[in-house]
């Protein structure tokens, strides 16, 4: 029987957004993947210039918005473990708890830019094959990284951010069809992003 074939989608999710499901469900198509883990972080050190929400917060929005798709799951490793979050410990922890697994890590074009900067980089990719996408505004190149450890894959275009999430609720704005409507209602009944009066 071959392996079961794991895609894994880190990410702060401050909220998750619709470029990130259809990254996530274009990759699952493309790879055959049997279902995509959506792991939000713990503390995502590479952000420590700004405040991110809490991860019950943000777990519970990605919870929300998976829910429907019997591909996908969330995981709590990295909120769980505490700390600043490493891809290192998270592909580890994964793999523990699924030894017969492919690991396969989807990262956006922005991130794949920054992954020589990540903790024990040149480990990661014994861990898991990484799968590129592209991200509206970024450029999809993997020169910098070894041969054969990424797969490039256009996805549709999605100029949605967390960052215009937050920032469009702190200004008023709608944030409906960019995120799904459970996050929507969740932003809404919590006052995540609201400025306070
Ligand atoms: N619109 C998008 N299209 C494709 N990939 C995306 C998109 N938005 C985020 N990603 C990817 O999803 C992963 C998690 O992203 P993250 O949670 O940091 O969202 P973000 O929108 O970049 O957040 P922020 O604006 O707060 O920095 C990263 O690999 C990122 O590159
Ligand atoms: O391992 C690292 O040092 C590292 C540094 C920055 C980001 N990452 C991972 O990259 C993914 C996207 O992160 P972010 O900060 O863009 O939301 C998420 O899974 C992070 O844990 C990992």
């Amino acid at each position: 029987m071959s392996n079961r074939r794991i895609g894994v989608m880190g990410g702060t999710f401050d909220p998750v957004h619709h470029g990130h499901l259809v990254a996530a469900s274009e990759v699952q198509a493309r790879f055959e993947l049997d279902e995509v883990i959506f792991v939000p972080t713990g503390q995502p050190w590479q952000k420590s210039d700004r405040e991110v929400s809490a991860a019950e917060d943000r777990y519970l929005m990605t919870v929300i918005a998976t829910a429907s798709n019997p591909r996908f799951s969330v995981s709590r490793v990295d909120i769980d473990r505490g700390g600043p979050t490493y891809t290192f410990d998270t592909l580890n922890d994964l793999k523990a708890t699924h030894p017969e697994a492919d690991l396969f890590f989807i990262t956006g074009a922005d991130a794949l830019e920054q992954i020589l900067s990540w903790r024990r980089a040149d480990d990661v990719f014994g861990l898991a094959h990484f799968i590129g996408v592209t991200r509206p505004g970024y450029d999809l190149d993997d020169t910098h990284l070894p041969p054969g450890a990424v797969s490039l894959v256009e996805v549709p275009a999605m100029a949605i951010s967390s960052t215009a999430v937050r920032a469009r609720t702190a200004s008023g704005l709608p944030v409906w069809y960019l995120v799904p409507d459970g996050v929507v209602q969740y932003i809404s009944k919590t006052g995540l992003y609201s400025v306070p009066d």
